[in-house]
Protein backbone atom coordinates (compact mmCIF):
# COMPACT_ATOMS: atom_id res chain seq x y z
CA UNK A 1 0.00 0.00 0.00
CA UNK A 2 2.77 2.41 0.79
CA UNK A 3 5.13 1.80 -2.22
CA UNK A 4 2.04 2.24 -4.05
CA UNK A 5 1.12 5.33 -2.61
CA UNK A 6 4.37 6.83 -3.07
CA UNK A 7 4.84 5.57 -6.67
CA UNK A 8 1.18 7.01 -7.45
CA UNK A 9 2.87 9.66 -6.71
CA UNK A 10 5.91 10.34 -8.32
CA UNK A 11 3.78 8.97 -11.34
CA UNK A 12 0.83 11.65 -10.83
CA UNK A 13 0.26 14.03 -14.06
CA UNK A 14 1.23 17.69 -13.37
CA UNK A 15 -2.21 19.87 -13.09
CA UNK A 16 -1.81 22.96 -15.45
CA UNK A 17 -1.73 26.50 -14.25
CA UNK A 18 -5.03 27.95 -14.68
CA UNK A 19 -3.29 30.65 -16.67
CA UNK A 20 -2.67 29.97 -20.08
CA UNK A 21 0.18 32.48 -20.68
CA UNK A 22 2.59 30.33 -18.19
CA UNK A 23 4.79 27.47 -19.63
CA UNK A 24 3.60 24.41 -19.22
CA UNK A 25 4.89 22.59 -15.99
CA UNK A 26 7.76 20.22 -16.52
CA UNK A 27 7.39 16.78 -14.99
CA UNK A 28 11.26 16.94 -14.27
CA UNK A 29 10.52 20.06 -11.89
CA UNK A 30 7.60 18.42 -10.06
CA UNK A 31 9.90 15.07 -9.34
CA UNK A 32 12.48 17.69 -8.25
CA UNK A 33 10.46 19.44 -5.45
CA UNK A 34 8.76 16.04 -4.83
CA UNK A 35 12.48 14.53 -4.16
CA UNK A 36 12.98 16.51 -1.93
CA UNK A 37 10.24 16.48 -0.10
CA UNK A 38 10.10 12.39 -0.21
CA UNK A 39 13.59 12.67 1.54
CA UNK A 40 11.94 13.76 4.71
CA UNK A 41 9.99 10.56 4.05
CA UNK A 42 6.93 11.88 2.77
CA UNK A 43 4.00 9.02 2.62
CA UNK A 44 0.89 8.93 3.63
CA UNK A 45 -1.90 5.74 4.54
CA UNK A 46 -4.74 4.79 3.54
CA UNK A 47 -6.69 6.77 7.40
CA UNK A 48 -4.64 9.90 6.41
CA UNK A 49 -5.91 10.20 3.17
CA UNK A 50 -9.30 10.49 4.84
CA UNK A 51 -8.56 13.51 6.82
CA UNK A 52 -9.99 16.29 5.19
CA UNK A 53 -7.38 19.11 4.12
CA UNK A 54 -7.88 21.09 6.78
CA UNK A 55 -7.77 19.13 9.12
CA UNK A 56 -3.76 17.60 7.80
CA UNK A 57 -2.90 21.35 7.79
CA UNK A 58 -1.62 22.91 10.67
CA UNK A 59 -1.66 26.54 10.19
CA UNK A 60 -0.27 30.02 11.68
CA UNK A 61 -0.11 33.59 11.44
CA UNK A 62 2.84 35.74 12.87
CA UNK A 63 3.54 39.25 13.02
CA UNK A 64 6.38 41.40 12.89
CA UNK A 65 5.76 44.81 13.97
CA UNK A 66 8.50 46.83 12.40
CA UNK A 67 7.78 46.03 9.15
CA UNK A 68 4.14 45.02 9.89
CA UNK A 69 5.27 42.28 8.01
CA UNK A 70 3.21 38.52 8.03
CA UNK A 71 5.39 35.13 8.21
CA UNK A 72 3.11 32.15 7.82
CA UNK A 73 3.71 28.87 9.11
CA UNK A 74 2.10 25.65 7.32
CA UNK A 75 2.61 21.93 8.46
CA UNK A 76 1.11 18.32 7.30
CA UNK A 77 0.02 18.24 10.98
CA UNK A 78 -1.02 14.27 9.71
CA UNK A 79 2.51 13.31 8.57
CA UNK A 80 4.65 11.30 10.94
CA UNK A 81 7.56 13.84 10.26
CA UNK A 82 4.86 17.24 10.41
CA UNK A 83 7.13 18.65 7.53
CA UNK A 84 6.84 22.25 7.99
CA UNK A 85 7.56 25.60 6.22
CA UNK A 86 7.57 29.19 6.62
CA UNK A 87 6.73 31.59 4.35
CA UNK A 88 7.88 35.19 4.30
CA UNK A 89 10.37 34.88 7.29
CA UNK A 90 11.73 37.83 8.85
CA UNK A 91 15.14 38.15 10.22
CA UNK A 92 14.07 39.80 13.46
CA UNK A 93 11.46 37.18 14.36
CA UNK A 94 13.69 34.04 13.52
CA UNK A 95 13.70 33.40 16.80
CA UNK A 96 10.22 33.39 17.53
CA UNK A 97 9.28 31.26 14.67
CA UNK A 98 11.71 28.51 15.37
CA UNK A 99 10.35 28.05 19.01
CA UNK A 100 7.36 27.75 17.88
CA UNK A 101 8.26 25.22 15.25
CA UNK A 102 10.07 22.88 17.97
CA UNK A 103 7.20 23.51 20.33
CA UNK A 104 4.72 22.05 18.03
CA UNK A 105 6.99 19.04 17.03
CA UNK A 106 7.28 20.20 13.10
CA UNK A 107 10.52 19.62 11.20
CA UNK A 108 11.21 22.93 9.16
CA UNK A 109 12.15 21.57 5.60
CA UNK A 110 11.53 25.09 4.03
CA UNK A 111 11.69 29.02 4.30
CA UNK A 112 10.05 30.22 1.41
CA UNK A 113 9.82 33.83 -0.17
CA UNK A 114 7.48 35.35 -1.82
CA UNK A 115 9.73 38.16 -3.25
CA UNK A 116 12.66 40.42 -2.36
CA UNK A 117 11.47 42.24 0.28
CA UNK A 118 12.40 46.36 0.65
CA UNK A 119 11.60 46.68 3.81
CA UNK A 120 13.19 44.00 5.86
CA UNK A 121 15.62 41.26 6.04
CA UNK A 122 14.39 37.93 5.19
CA UNK A 123 14.95 35.84 8.40
CA UNK A 124 15.77 32.76 5.75
CA UNK A 125 19.72 32.75 6.29
CA UNK A 126 19.48 33.24 10.13
CA UNK A 127 16.70 29.86 9.89
CA UNK A 128 18.93 28.19 7.65
CA UNK A 129 22.44 28.80 10.45
CA UNK A 130 20.40 27.20 12.71
CA UNK A 131 18.38 24.79 11.35
CA UNK A 132 20.58 22.35 9.30
CA UNK A 133 18.80 21.04 6.64
CA UNK A 134 16.41 23.98 6.04
CA UNK A 135 16.26 24.58 2.14
CA UNK A 136 15.42 28.68 0.79
CA UNK A 137 13.03 28.94 -1.71
CA UNK A 138 12.32 32.55 -4.06
CA UNK A 139 11.49 32.86 -7.77
CA UNK A 140 13.83 32.14 -10.48
CA UNK A 141 12.58 35.94 -11.67
CA UNK A 142 13.54 37.29 -8.93
CA UNK A 143 17.94 36.49 -9.54
CA UNK A 144 17.90 36.32 -5.79
CA UNK A 145 20.32 33.34 -4.97
CA UNK A 146 18.47 30.42 -2.91
CA UNK A 147 19.07 26.64 -2.59
CA UNK A 148 15.41 26.06 -4.82
CA UNK A 149 14.83 28.89 -7.68
CA UNK A 150 10.88 28.34 -8.16
CA UNK A 151 9.32 28.82 -11.66
CA UNK A 152 5.01 29.37 -12.70
CA UNK A 153 3.24 25.91 -11.82
CA UNK A 154 6.25 24.41 -9.71
CA UNK A 155 4.70 22.83 -6.52
CA UNK A 156 6.19 23.02 -3.00
CA UNK A 157 5.19 19.89 -1.09
CA UNK A 158 5.55 19.86 2.69
CA UNK A 159 4.29 16.00 3.16
CA UNK A 160 1.04 15.30 1.31
CA UNK A 161 0.29 19.12 0.77
CA UNK A 162 1.37 21.25 -1.36
CA UNK A 163 1.86 25.12 -2.51
CA UNK A 164 1.30 26.03 -6.23
CA UNK A 165 3.86 28.96 -7.65
CA UNK A 166 1.68 31.55 -9.82
CA UNK A 167 4.18 34.08 -11.13
CA UNK A 168 2.80 37.92 -9.81
CA UNK A 169 5.03 40.21 -10.86
CA UNK A 170 4.33 44.02 -10.88
CA UNK A 171 5.33 44.86 -7.65
CA UNK A 172 8.62 43.86 -8.35
CA UNK A 173 9.45 41.51 -11.24
CA UNK A 174 10.23 38.32 -9.26
CA UNK A 175 6.81 38.32 -7.33
CA UNK A 176 4.99 35.47 -6.98
CA UNK A 177 2.17 34.33 -5.02
CA UNK A 178 1.83 30.27 -3.35
CA UNK A 179 -1.66 28.95 -3.18
CA UNK A 180 -2.94 26.10 -1.60
CA UNK A 181 -3.08 22.74 -3.93
CA UNK A 182 -6.58 21.83 -5.46
CA UNK A 183 -7.79 18.83 -4.51
CA UNK A 184 -9.66 16.34 -2.09
CA UNK A 185 -6.69 15.90 0.57
CA UNK A 186 -5.54 19.61 0.22
CA UNK A 187 -6.95 22.61 2.58
CA UNK A 188 -10.74 24.02 2.25
CA UNK A 189 -11.11 26.61 1.58
CA UNK A 190 -8.03 27.28 -0.48
CA UNK A 191 -5.42 29.42 0.57
CA UNK A 192 -3.64 32.13 -1.22
CA UNK A 193 -0.25 33.77 0.10
CA UNK A 194 0.05 37.05 -2.16
CA UNK A 195 3.06 38.57 -1.12
CA UNK A 196 3.00 42.41 -1.27
CA UNK A 197 0.95 41.60 -4.92
CA UNK A 198 -2.27 42.01 -3.24
CA UNK A 199 -2.49 43.68 0.27
CA UNK A 200 -6.13 43.54 2.31
CA UNK A 201 -7.84 46.43 0.82
CA UNK A 202 -4.71 47.63 -1.23
CA UNK A 203 -1.65 45.90 -2.96
CA UNK A 204 2.03 46.77 -2.93
CA UNK A 205 3.34 49.74 -4.49
CA UNK A 206 4.90 49.72 -8.18
CA UNK A 207 7.81 52.53 -8.09
CA UNK A 208 10.85 50.57 -7.60
CA UNK A 209 12.33 47.05 -7.63
CA UNK A 210 10.91 46.84 -11.66
CA UNK A 211 7.57 47.60 -10.38
CA UNK A 212 5.04 48.46 -12.65
CA UNK A 213 0.83 49.10 -12.08
CA UNK A 214 -0.11 47.38 -15.81
CA UNK A 215 1.66 44.48 -14.51
CA UNK A 216 0.67 44.14 -11.10
CA UNK A 217 -3.16 44.92 -12.51
CA UNK A 218 -2.98 41.90 -14.91
CA UNK A 219 -0.61 39.83 -12.08
CA UNK A 220 -3.65 40.49 -9.57
CA UNK A 221 -6.45 39.94 -12.64
CA UNK A 222 -5.51 36.79 -13.91
CA UNK A 223 -3.63 34.85 -11.26
CA UNK A 224 -5.50 35.60 -8.08
CA UNK A 225 -9.02 36.86 -9.14
CA UNK A 226 -9.32 33.59 -10.81
CA UNK A 227 -8.92 31.67 -7.43
CA UNK A 228 -12.24 30.45 -5.95
CA UNK A 229 -14.16 33.56 -4.51
CA UNK A 230 -13.98 31.77 -0.86
CA UNK A 231 -10.13 32.11 -0.53
CA UNK A 232 -9.06 32.78 1.88
CA UNK A 233 -5.97 36.29 1.30
CA UNK A 234 -3.17 35.47 3.25
CA UNK A 235 -0.98 39.17 2.35
CA UNK A 236 3.05 40.00 3.42
CA UNK A 237 2.11 43.09 5.00
CA UNK A 238 -1.11 44.82 6.80
CA UNK A 239 -0.99 48.27 7.74
CA UNK A 240 -4.57 48.83 9.29
CA UNK A 241 -4.71 45.78 11.23
CA UNK A 242 -6.48 43.39 9.01
CA UNK A 243 -5.22 39.59 9.12
CA UNK A 244 -7.22 37.69 6.56
CA UNK A 245 -9.38 38.48 3.44
CA UNK A 246 -10.81 36.69 0.65
CA UNK A 247 -10.62 37.20 -3.03
CA UNK A 248 -14.70 37.47 -3.64
CA UNK A 249 -14.28 40.03 -1.33
CA UNK A 250 -11.20 41.86 -2.71
CA UNK A 251 -12.77 41.56 -6.04
CA UNK A 252 -15.82 43.60 -4.45
CA UNK A 253 -14.37 46.17 -2.09
CA UNK A 254 -10.73 46.82 -3.20
CA UNK A 255 -10.47 50.43 -3.34
CA UNK A 256 -7.80 49.81 -5.46
CA UNK A 257 -8.09 46.56 -8.16
CA UNK A 258 -11.76 47.03 -8.69
CA UNK A 259 -11.50 49.74 -10.98
CA UNK A 260 -10.67 49.65 -14.19
CA UNK A 261 -6.40 49.79 -15.51
CA UNK A 262 -6.40 53.25 -16.25
CA UNK A 263 -8.30 54.40 -13.06
CA UNK A 264 -5.74 51.57 -11.05
CA UNK A 265 -2.80 53.26 -12.91
CA UNK A 266 -3.67 56.83 -11.47
CA UNK A 267 -3.57 55.94 -8.25
CA UNK A 268 -1.36 53.76 -8.05
CA UNK A 269 1.02 56.96 -9.76
CA UNK A 270 -0.15 59.11 -6.84
CA UNK A 271 0.11 57.34 -3.50
CA UNK A 272 3.77 59.38 -2.96
CA UNK A 273 4.75 57.06 -0.27
CA UNK A 274 8.29 57.24 1.28
CA UNK A 275 10.76 54.56 0.34
CA UNK A 276 11.08 52.50 2.94
CA UNK A 277 13.23 52.92 5.30
CA UNK A 278 15.35 49.77 5.25
CA UNK A 279 15.56 49.63 1.85
CA UNK A 280 19.63 49.81 0.95
CA UNK A 281 20.34 47.56 3.58
CA UNK A 282 17.27 44.70 2.78
CA UNK A 283 17.35 44.64 -1.12
CA UNK A 284 21.32 43.82 -0.99
CA UNK A 285 20.79 41.02 1.62
CA UNK A 286 17.36 39.97 0.34
CA UNK A 287 18.73 39.04 -3.03
CA UNK A 288 21.19 36.64 -0.57
CA UNK A 289 17.92 35.42 0.99
CA UNK A 290 19.60 36.41 4.19
CA UNK A 291 22.91 34.79 3.77
CA UNK A 292 25.27 38.11 3.94
CA UNK A 293 26.52 38.19 7.37
CA UNK A 294 24.63 35.17 9.26
CA UNK A 295 27.46 34.49 11.29
CA UNK A 296 27.31 37.63 13.24
CA UNK A 297 23.37 36.86 13.31
CA UNK A 298 23.69 33.69 14.99
CA UNK A 299 25.57 34.15 17.72
N1 LIG B 1 6.99 52.66 5.77
C1 LIG B 1 7.48 51.36 5.51
C2 LIG B 1 7.28 50.94 4.07
C3 LIG B 1 5.82 50.96 3.67
C4 LIG B 1 5.72 50.48 2.22
O1 LIG B 1 6.18 51.13 1.31
N2 LIG B 1 5.17 49.27 2.04
C5 LIG B 1 5.21 48.62 0.76
C6 LIG B 1 5.42 47.16 0.97
S1 LIG B 1 6.98 46.88 1.67
S2 LIG B 1 8.20 47.42 0.19
C7 LIG B 1 3.96 48.84 -0.05
O2 LIG B 1 3.90 48.34 -1.15
N3 LIG B 1 2.97 49.57 0.46
C8 LIG B 1 1.77 49.80 -0.29
C9 LIG B 1 0.89 50.77 0.40
O3 LIG B 1 -0.12 51.13 -0.19
O4 LIG B 1 1.19 51.14 1.54
C10 LIG B 1 8.97 51.29 5.76
O5 LIG B 1 9.64 52.33 5.83
O6 LIG B 1 9.47 50.17 5.85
Amino acid sequence: MLRFRLLSFSLSPISSSSSPVFKPHTRNRFLFLKKLSSQMGSYTTASDSQLSGSKKLLFRQLFEKDSSTYTYLLADASHPDKPALLVDPVDKTADRDLSLVKELGLKLIYAINTHVHADHVTGTGLIKSKVPGVKSIISKASNAQADLLIEPGDKVYFGDLFLEVRATPGHTLGCVTYVTGDGPNQPQPRMVFTGDALLIRGCGRTDFQGGSSETLYKSVHTQIFTLPKDTLVYPAHDYKGFTVSTVGEEMKYNPRLTKDEAGFKGIMENLNLAYPKMMDVAVPANMLCGLQDVESKAN
